[in-house]
């Protein structure tokens, strides 16, 4: 039987409560700890404060083993292992502000050094951060003690990057395709392993697997190759994207379709078929954010990133075309009305954090045109970020009157618009670009919509 563990995780936000959720479905006893008390509050009371499929279920599931509080103090008398959770921003240089991470490493030593602890602390890096950061937490953690009654203190530090993606957290947090740990200390890598067995060895009851059992790849390595095992990962798969970019601009100018192109190249298993989606490009909480942590990470140490440096100016273009295309059919985009389908940065998430939707909307107004903005989960939200734009809560009424619509984000609802309906409600020139090729052109076409996709025709 897999041994039980109190888990602490501090930053009850995505990856928090995720986290959260996940080591108490695997039966650990769980307290998630933010210094948002609205959050907390709300948490205590079933509210989440994202939007996120099954997350919910899951805590709700698992309710008994879990806790919410602001306090960081009682769980670092009481958790075995406490994960950190919190936010990483971008500074002005593009670096990961490291303050959230700070403030907590520096509050777990200076509770560390109040409390008498028979094993040491495992303190585990979940934010992404960037490489030496785990040697910073060990420094603050011992500041933090120095300031406190007892400056001997005893803990580990370990790097547990996270690779979920939003939208399918759930999934992605019990069925990973890897989990990786970074540690010098081995018994610390134990006890870490000991945490995860029923996640590796799929040994926990589930209705949501439809996988045959299948043991988890475990990954040990060193405290600086796990956090660079992170951005490693996040810059490739954007860059794969911006590559998909890349091809369908070509594919565009020589009458080639992309999607027949990644199609076919995916299907060799060196390249593999998934994250070649041309379109507007990446957006969210963690491409932009940590390609660029890379890069600065990279020029610190007099290192020039050529890729990841096109990679951004790609991607960048990406969302501009969106304003040629929307040029080549209406002209002038002054005193024209565009509905813009989908606002969060990907489907199936509330977050708005990096949405091309919102860059997309501010060129437009710029430029003198309406935009009315429809979203199946983030309009409310859109429209406190964007007050200039209108935004509606059904996409047809976003189409009413529009001259031009864009498809930014693939939810599945607008996957499936009615397009006969969509070419009676807008006006003239009833233009659709479609920015994530996720419409049939002939579809389009056949209900007297023009339609411009991307890198296909
Ligand atoms: N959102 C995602 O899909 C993924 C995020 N990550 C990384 O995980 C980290 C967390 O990201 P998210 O969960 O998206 O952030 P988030 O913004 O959703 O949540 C962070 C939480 O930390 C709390 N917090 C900040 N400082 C605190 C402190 N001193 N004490 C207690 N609570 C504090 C905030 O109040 C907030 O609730 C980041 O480094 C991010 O790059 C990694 C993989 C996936
Ligand atoms: O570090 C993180 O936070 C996470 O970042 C991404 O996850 P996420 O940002 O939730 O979303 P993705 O599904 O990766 O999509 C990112 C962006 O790329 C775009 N995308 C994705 C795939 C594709 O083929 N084309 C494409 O344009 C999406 O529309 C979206 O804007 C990674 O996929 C996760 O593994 C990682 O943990």
């Amino acid at each position: 039987m897999a041994e039980r563990f109190d888990v602490g995780v501090v930053g009850a936000g995505y990856v928090g409560l995720v986290t959260g959720a996940c080591m108490a479905h695997i039966g650990h006893t769980v307290t998630c700890v933010d210094k948002n008390e609205g959050r907390i509050e709300n948490l205590k009371r079933g509210k989440l404060p994202i939007y996120e499929p099954q997350l919910g279920e899951m805590i709700a599931r698992n309710r008994k083993r879990i806790r919410f509080s602001t306090e960081l103090h009682p769980l670092v008398r009481e958790a075995d292992i406490v994960f950190i959770a919190v936010d990483t921003p971008p500074g002005d240089d593009g670096a990961a502000d490291l303050s959230n991470v700070a403030a907590v490493a520096r509050g777990i030593g200076r509770s560390l050094s109040e409390v008498e602890r028979e094993r040491p602390l495992i303190v585990v890096n979940k934010s992404t951060v960037p490489v030496g950061s785990g040697d910073y937490v060990s420094m603050l953690i011992q500041e933090g003690a120095e300031e406190g009654p007892n400056g001997e203190v005893s803990y580990r530090v370990v790097s547990n990057p996270e690779f979920l993606r939003e939208g399918s957290a759930v999934y992605d947090s019990l069925f990973p395709d890897r989990i990786v740990l970074g540690a010098e200390d081995r018994e610390a890598l134990h006890t870490m392993r000991e945490l995860y067995r029923p996640i590796i060895e799929q040994s926990f009851a589930t209705e949501l697997d439809p996988r045959p059992t299948v043991a988890v790849p475990f990954v040990t390595t060193d405290l600086a190759s796990a956090e660079m095992i992170k951005y490693a990962a996040n810059a490739f798969l954007a860059t794969k994207i911006s590559f998909a970019n890349e091809i369908a601009n070509i594919c565009e100018r020589v009458g080639a379709d992309v999607k027949s192109v990644t199609a076919g190249i995916g299907l060799d298993h060196r390249i593999g078929p998934r994250f070649l989606d041309a379109g507007i490009g990446w957006g969210g909480s963690c491409f932009p954010k940590d390609v660029r942590a890379l890069m600065a990470t990279a020029r610190e140490h007099e290192y020039e990133p050529a890729i990841l440096a096109a990679a951004v100016s790609v991607n960048e273009r990406q969302r501009r075309l969106v304003i040629t295309k929307l040029q080549r059919d209406l002209h002038t985009l002054k005193g024209k009305r565009v509905a813009l389908l989908g606002l969060s940065f990907k489907p199936n998430t509330d977050d708005l954090r990096e949405a091309p939707s919102l860059s997309i909307a501010r060129i437009l107004e710029s430029r003198g045109a309406r935009v009315v903005g429809y979203d199946p989960v983030a309009g409310k939200r859109a429209a406190a970020l964007m007050p200039e734009m209108k935004v509606v809560f059904d996409p047809y009424e976003a189409l009413k009157g529009a001259n031009a619509a864009v498809l930014v984000t693939e939810w599945e609802e607008l996957r499936n618009l009615d397009l006969e309906r969509a070419a009676t409600l807008m006006a003239r020139p009833r233009l659709l670009v479609d920015g994530r090729n996720a419409i049939e052109p002939a579809a389009a076409r056949a209900a007297g919509l023009i339609y411009q996709g991307f890198g296909r025709e």
